[in-house]
């Protein structure tokens, strides 16, 4: 279905220096920086897959999706989307694909969202039943009706991301890319979106690539992530494994009314005398533990029937913290 070939991307530019003198100086050196943004990426998705594509800020998936949506050209390397070359025959490729930047809209601001649906009907040129029937789909899976009719400048963002997916699936293309997704948006409507994106996958097998930083998007929608670091590919595998291996630590920083002793608190350890660690400093305190092994609700439980607490944050592990580890411990 996508099969991308040894694909880099270089972006050059020309050396700036600051300044009216520095100005004058990049004018007549003409000096140009190389970004390797993309380098040697190989991989191959099946129809149907559902793929995590992840990695730090700065790490060339955008770049990647760039290229395989048809908006960027390889410097070299290839990729062929449904037997496609996307970046050679763009209009074509836009018909079997349907992308969403959850950073971004398509959506006409001013116009009703049921408005934008036609506009894109026409573009696709999807026949009328076929339309209605998609319409119906949607409208189902992503909770349209509520606002269907509302301008699109009215919508909140978890409304117009649902609004942007199903913009995206008016033509039911054969694969989406969605950057971002759930970005921004609260626990409860986080879940809807992505309840929505399983549920499009099973409906009609849609091969999905997803960009996201929030692991709980890949936790729940994808099997597989392909990893990318500085351009490179650094993994292609099983994303429970990578989750079990590297995402497992978290940690709870708990805030309390008084000064706190280790010696009291040293019970919470009974859930998992291998990997709970405990820091405390004055009213704060930092519980560290194996996401696999116990729970946040679980600790917080039992400390809360021990101390007075005012506040307390979770730190999940981020993308960032998985590839450090990947690298520390070499997969
Ligand atoms: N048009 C461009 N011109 C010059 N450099 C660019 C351009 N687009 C991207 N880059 C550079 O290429 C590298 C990869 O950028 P890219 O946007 O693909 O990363 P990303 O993984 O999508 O990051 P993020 O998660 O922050 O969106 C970065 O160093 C970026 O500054």
């Amino acid at each position: 279905m996508i099969e991308v070939k040894n694909l880099t991307k270089e972006f050059r530019m020309n050396k700036k220096y600051p300044g009216f003198r520095g100005a004058v100086k990049s004018f007549f050196t003409r000096e140009q920086t190389v970004t390797r943004a993309v380098d040697d990426v190989s991989f191959h998705i099946d129809e149907g897959e559902v793929v995590g594509y992840i990695g730090a800020n700065g790490a060339g998936k955008s770049t990647t999706i760039k290229m395989m949506t048809g908006i960027l050209t390889p410097t070299s390397g290839e990729v062929h989307v449904n037997g496609i070359i996307p970046y050679e025959n763009r209009q074509k490729n836009a018909m079997d694909i349907g992308v969403v930047f959850g950073q971004k809209t398509q959506l006409w601001w001013d116009l009703p969202l049921s408005e934008t649906f036609t506009l894109l009907r026409d573009i696709y040129e999807v026949d009328q039943k076929r339309f209605a029937f998609q319409m119906d789909f949607l409208s189902e899976v992503l909770e349209l009706k509520d606002f269907i009719l509302q301008p699109v400048r009215t919508l909140s963002l978890g409304q117009r991301m649902r609004g942007d997916l199903a913009a995206a699936l008016i033509h039911n293309p054969k694969v989406i890319y969605l950057d971002e997704p759930t970005i921004g948006l609260d626990v409860v409507v986080k879940e809807s979106v992505r309840k929505a994106i399983r549920k499009i996958n099973e409906t009609y097998g849609t091969t999905i690539i997803l960009t996201t930083h929030d692991l709980m998007d890949i936790e729940e929608l994808s099997s597989r992530i392909i990893i990318i670091d500085k351009g490179r590919m650094l993994y292609d595998g099983n994303a429970k494994h990578i989750k079990e291996t590297y995402g497992y630590m978290a940690d709870i920083e708990i805030q309390t009314v008084n000064a706190i002793d280790l010696s009291e608190v040293q019970f919470i350890k009974a859930l998992d005398q291998e990997f709970i660690m405990l820091q405390a400093e004055e009213n704060r305190l930092k519980v560290q533990f194996n996401k696999n092994r116990t729970t946040t609700t679980e600790i917080t439980k039992r400390l809360m029937g021990k101390l007075d607490i005012t506040d307390f944050t979770i730190h999940e592990p981020s993308i960032e913290d998985i590839v450090k580890k990947i690298y520390r411990n070499e997969v």
